[in-house]
């Protein structure tokens, strides 16, 4: 039976609306972007110790850097150094901040302009107002280097150049904005779907949408697949033969430690082998880097766009930007840099106004030369690349605009919002999407309650649809992912069953609740204890047990509410909770693994209570700096030998609040390879749904079981 169509702008529409709302979420919890010249120097103290801001810099130096692309040097201000930033040479150094590599920023004057901000916004005056933005791309003890343009990339405008020279003499401070590239390529992407008539929707599109099934696979297309890395398992081969056999879709379902990205790579390099073009995407940059770096050992050409401060160092070599000087192709565009920042130099010593505006001319023609060219350098090194690299919201940049592809591949298609994956597959006639839906989708700040409210206050404003525009049962937690599953049934997609991070008796459970039991633990992996790890490690109740439970059933470990702050919002938490006696459980826990042997960098504290990661952090941070301590929803992908988990909720009412959500706990139980342990209240937290039910009568039955004693532990 075909499935119920979707009508495109109908969705795109209630999208839009949707990410709005989100979009709203986001800039009231960071307001840092619209005052950033209006602060006073009390509020920019503060910034810079919550690590939003750094202050009391100077301009010390301009170059043209990588895409011509004006980057500053900023040192700190001898003026207003403090002693004990000065060194014994007399030099001075940062102090502590939190602006990072890949951080965009806005660099500001701090005797700045207030009333142009906020009225000049509208018209694009904001800039010249507040301040040149830029990334980050380095940063030291004696200062920190800018790269200014636009954030998403491209070369760099006059508006730039002449916003960075106003820059010189003056006092500065530097701080971080929301990035908005992503939320505008989205919005774009949906307004044109909105716009799109019928004969102008591909193929695919009518298949996600379900205003056709997809077609049968294309055996012929797959066969022979001669694997050019054969150690790949079953489930995976038959993911990649499966991949290439498909027409328009197909899904890779990679449940925790199957080795995704190891079967994309193999998958890429078949259809290299086909003469297929491809476009890799991924939610985030090291998603894609991750993919780079692994394929950039067996030689085929790649080409990965994206801001170069924004990759990693080892897949430089491959970004756009590099190859557009290092290749033959980007000899063209080397000789007018030089000429560029020649010009530019001799700003600086020009006095006259009417020379430097002459000078300024030059410049202005010299840039749109080097635009053109460097456009054509672009087109050809992509245009020769059969396997281009950009992040979701990269793939809608200019670089791609004219470009054609046979396949479009989507790593970690579940954790990127559905009008994200868009940006990449608009023109696309083929999709592979990878990711494991039972795992947690994007983070989505816009909870259902703060969506009432804010359409209820906006609803006299334009950006608010009437209800029949909308769509019901469209969420942005919604992915791509699950939707096409829901959509066209278990047909569309292959699942890798071979797992290589647990052992087997951390495995079993989400395997058998969440995976139908198919997940097989490798054999290198399966019986894999702490105390097998290559370093000194004693024979202790914990090192030779894959799995602890600590039980602090009866009462004695109750709960506690915190007070919703803003950290705890912006995590998206809610009212958190903490539980005192849980955390010293926890604490001891760790204490008894590494008085065994076991490293503290190997062990991971995880709760998915703010409220708990606070106390936490408290009693172990300074004990033990290596440790790790996180959210369960910010490990997600991570993995660690042994992972100590906190469940926080304890009480009368055995109220469970968001462990219910069984995508979050099966994030937790699946990060460790040789040790986990579960602190938590058997009796409240079983009677929260019947999969944690399951959980806790499983913990029974196969867990080391302890019960603390609340006494002991005062
Ligand atoms: N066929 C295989 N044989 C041996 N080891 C493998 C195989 N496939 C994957 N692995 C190993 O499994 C681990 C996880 O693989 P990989 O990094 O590709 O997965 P991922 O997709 O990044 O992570 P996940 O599967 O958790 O999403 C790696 O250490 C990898 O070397």
């Amino acid at each position: 039976m075909p499935p119920t169509p979707t009508p495109i702008p109908r969705f795109a529409t209630t999208q839009l609306h949707l990410l709005h709302l989100e979009h709203a979420a986001e800039v009231s919890t960071s307001k840092l972007a619209s005052t950033a010249a209006s602060v006073s120097p009390q509020t920019r103290r503060t910034l810079q110790a919550t690590g939003h801001a750094l202050t009391g810099l100077i301009l010390s130096q301009c170059r043209t850097g990588l895409g011509g692309r004006v980057v500053g040097e900023f040192a700190p201000d001898p003026a207003v150094a403090s002693d004990e930033s000065r060194a014994a040479d007399g030099s001075v150094r940062l102090g502590a901040h939190g602006i990072r590599v890949g951080d965009v920023v806005r660099v500001a004057d701090v005797a700045g302009k207030k009333e142009k901000i906020g009225k000049d916004k509208e018209k694009g005056g904001e800039k010249e107002a507040a301040g040149p933005e830029g990334v980050v791309t380095r940063t030291g003890e004696k200062g920190l280097w800018i790269a200014f343009g636009q954030a998403g990339g491209g070369v760099r405008s006059k508006e730039d150049d002449e916003a960075v020279e106003e820059l010189w003499g003056k006092k500065l401070w530097v701080v971080k904005l929301a990035n908005d590239v992503t939320h505008r390529r989205m919005k774009q992407t949906m307004e044109k779907m909105v716009k799109m008539g019928e004969t102008e929707y591909t193929h695919f599109m009518r298949v996600a949408f379900g205003h056709t099934s997809p077609l049968l696979p294309d055996a012929e297309a797959a066969e022979p697949v001669e694997f050019v890395d054969p150690s790949l398992n079953d489930s995976q081969k038959e993911a990649v033969r499966f991949a290439l056999a498909a027409q328009d879709i197909a899904l890779i379902h990679g449940p925790p430690g199957t080795g995704k990205t190891h079967t994309l790579i193999e998958l890429i390099l078949q259809m290299v082998l086909r003469k297929k073009r491809v476009l890799v995407c991924g939610p985030s940059n090291v998603s894609v880097d991750n993919i780079v770096e692994r394929l950039a050992p067996t030689k085929v050409p790649v080409v990965r766009i994206g801001h170069p401060a924004r990759l990693l160092p080892s897949v430089l070599d491959h970004s756009l930007e590099v190859l557009t000087q290092t290749s033959d192709a980007g000899g063209i565009v080397k000789d007018i840099r030089k000429e560029i920042d020649e010009k530019q130099a001799s700003i600086r010593k020009t006095r006259s106004g009417r020379e430097r505006r002459g000078i300024y001319d030059d410049l202005r023609l010299l840039r749109k030369e080097f635009r053109e060219r460097e456009s054509k350098c672009v087109d050809n090194l992509v245009r020769e690349s059969s396997v281009v690299l950009a992040t979701l919201h990269g793939a809608g940049g200019h670089q791609l605009k004219n470009q054609k592809f046979d396949v479009v591949i989507i790593d970690e298609a579940s954790q990127a919002l559905e009008a994200q994956c868009w940006i990449s597959l608009l023109g696309a006639q083929k999709v592979v999407l990878a990711g494991d839906h039972l795992q947690l989708p994007p983070t989505v700040k816009s909870s259902q309650s703060s969506k009432e409210k804010a359409s209820k206050a906006k609803s006299e404003e334009s950006t608010t649809k009437p209800e029949e525009e909308l769509l019901e049962g469209v969420s942005l937690e919604r992915t791509l992912f699950d939707r096409l599953l829901a959509l066209h049934g278990p047909g569309i997609k292959r699942m890798l069953t071979t797992q290589y991070r647990m052992h087997d008796k951390i495995m079993r459970f989400p395997s058998d609740e969440l995976y139908q039991s198919k997940l097989i633990a490798a054999d290198a992996v399966k019986a894999r204890l702490l105390i097998d790890l290559p370093y000194e490690v004693q024979g202790t109740d914990d090192t030779q047990e894959p799995l602890v439970f600590w039980d602090t059933q009866g009462g004695d470990f109750p709960e506690k509410a915190e007070e919703d702050d803003i950290s705890q919002k912006g995590a998206l938490l809610g009212d958190s909770k903490s539980n005192e006696m849980e955390a010293m459980v926890v604490a001891r826990h760790v204490n008894n693994l590494v008085d065994a042997g076991v490293r503290p960098e190997n062990i991971a504290v995880i709760t998915p209570y703010n409220g708990q990661l606070a106390l936490l952090s408290r009693m172990l941070r300074e004990k033990y700096p290596g440790l790790e301590l996180g959210s369960v929803d910010g490990f997600q992908g991570r993995e660690k030998e042994a992972v100590v988990v906190s469940l926080v909720r304890s009480n009368a009412e055995h109220e469970v609040g968001f462990l219910a959500e069984k995508r979050r706990l099966n994030v937790a139980m699946t990060r460790p390879k040789r040790h986990l342990c579960i602190c938590g209240d058997s009796e409240t937290i079983s009677r929260g749904s019947s999969f944690l039910k399951h959980w806790m009568e499983f913990l029974e039955e196969n867990a080391d079981l302890r019960y603390p004693d609340a006494g002991d532990l005062l």
